[in-house]
């Protein structure tokens, strides 16, 4: 395999070393509460928004949605998906070799997203480290436009890393760590139009540094975000005795990609602009008197209170949002989604407390607060309820 010459190179313990052997390239950005529309049958993914533009972001993307749900649902009628941690080798793939590469997926998990990382342990160990896996290729492909290369990125670059997810797809990993993906996707059902739709969000970040309206930022978001919210549930599973449609639950998922980005973004406002960009939509600045040169100055004022306050609104809807969901997922599950969704909310909490300058101080959630939440997340991850149905 490829990747084992790629293993070699970059010894255990060296994650940092593994995410560097990827090609990098400018730091990307990462949105209404989606209208609780319903759409005729819709199987047909983003790539179809080319063919309708009339249609607007939420419907485009609940379109992938329904498709991911659909694979899912699929996947219950049949019998259940052998989960066990082989040791023989067949021939062409070397379990050792597999199990060590997940584990890898494990160490840059753990040095990347402590917190995350703590939540996954008490997940069963096939779901585990298949969350790690889905985890790692995010990372990476976040590297590419967001790591210390990230000026070198080029369209066909991205090109090349999606040739890549195309052919772990098909069982042909690239390196070590595709191959723990590949087989993720190979035991789950993990549909791969949210993978695409994130190197499509890195595409949008090469040539797009200005939102015209909500619908434009939405998205975006959804590239870089919510996709991470419909690749990760096929693993982390709904509960048996969830009474949820599969749809809600993936629509929570979405919604909690999609505030965590909005949030991202509110946060990095002054670093953002200071390399030129503003993830704000355009329309909305204007309603509020602001313009690119109020943001590029910096300066607090009640126009800027006014229009971060509403900002603020909206990313707290999303994040009530995905609440709904997450009592639906495996009880295993629930812990580490908690965990993520009250920490990264409480960067909310932060802005206000900074008076909203979020262009010279960032906004941080401090060490006893974030420790604070653990036990908060976890009580709440045993307290399973349907509010869903
Ligand atoms: C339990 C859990 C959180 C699982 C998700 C695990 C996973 C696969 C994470 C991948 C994250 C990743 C590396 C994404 C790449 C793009 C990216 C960096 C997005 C930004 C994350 C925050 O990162 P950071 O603060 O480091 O940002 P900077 O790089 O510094 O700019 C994002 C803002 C978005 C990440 C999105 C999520 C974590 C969505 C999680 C949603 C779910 C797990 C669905 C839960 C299910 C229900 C039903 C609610
Ligand atoms: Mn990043």
């Amino acid at each position: 395999m490829a990747g084992v010459l790629l293993w070699v190179v970059c010894p255990k313990g060296n994650a940092t070393a593994l995410l560097s052997l990827i090609p990098r390239s400018g730091k990307h950005k990462r949105c209404r509460v989606h209208q609780k529309v319903k759409f005729s049958t819709g199987v047909s993914a983003i790539s179809s928004a080319v063919a309708n533009p009339a249609r607007s972001s939420e419907e485009k993307v609940y379109d992938v949605v329904l498709k991911q749900a659909a694979l899912v649902k699929e996947q219950r009628g049949k019998k259940p998906l052998d989960l066990g941690t082989r040791t023989e080798t067949d021939g062409f793939t070397d379990w050792d070799l597999l199990n060590e590469a997940y584990d890898r997926c494990g160490e840059v998990c753990a040095e990347y997203a402590k917190t995350f990382y703590l939540g996954t342990l008490l997940m069963t160990p096939e779901r585990r480290r298949a969350v790690w896996a889905i985890y790692v290729w995010c990372r990476r492909t976040d590297e590419l436009v967001d790591g210390p290369n990230a000026s070198h990125i080029t369209p066909r670059a991205l090109d090349r890393w999606e040739k890549r997810l195309d052919d772990l797809f098909e069982g042909r990993p690239y390196d070590m760590l595709d191959a723990a993906l590949s087989d993720t996707v190979s035991k789950y059902p993990v549909d791969i139009q949210p993978f695409k739709d994130m190197i499509e969000g890195m595409r949008l970040d090469l040539r797009k540094s200005r939102y015209m309206n909500f619908d434009e930022l939405y998205l975006y978001c959804y590239y870089v975000a919510g996709t991470v919210g419909l690749m990760s549930v096929p693993v982390m599973g709904i509960a048996p005795e969830s009474k949820a449609s599969v749809e809600s639950v993936y629509n929570a998922a979405l919604a909690l990609g999609i505030a965590n980005q909005l949030t991202n973004i509110l946060r990095d406002v002054g670093e953002d602009a200071r390399r030129g960009r503003i993830y704000l939509p355009q329309d909305e600045l204007a309603q509020f008197g602001l313009s690119d040169d109020d943001i590029f100055r910096g300066q607090v004022t009640d126009k800027w209170r006014n229009f971060m306050k509403d900002q603020i609104k909206r990313a707290r809807m999303f994040f009530d949002e995905a609440e709904k969901g997450v009592s639906e997922l495996n009880a295993a599950s629930r812990w580490p989604v908690w965990a993520s969704l009250l920490l990264y909310r409480q960067i909310l909490d932060v802005i206000e407390e900074n008076d909203y300058n979020n262009f010279s101080k960032r906004a941080y959630v401090g060490k006893v607060k974030k420790f604070a939440s653990l036990p908060v997340a976890y009580g709440r991850a045993l307290m399973g309820t349907s509010k869903l149905f």
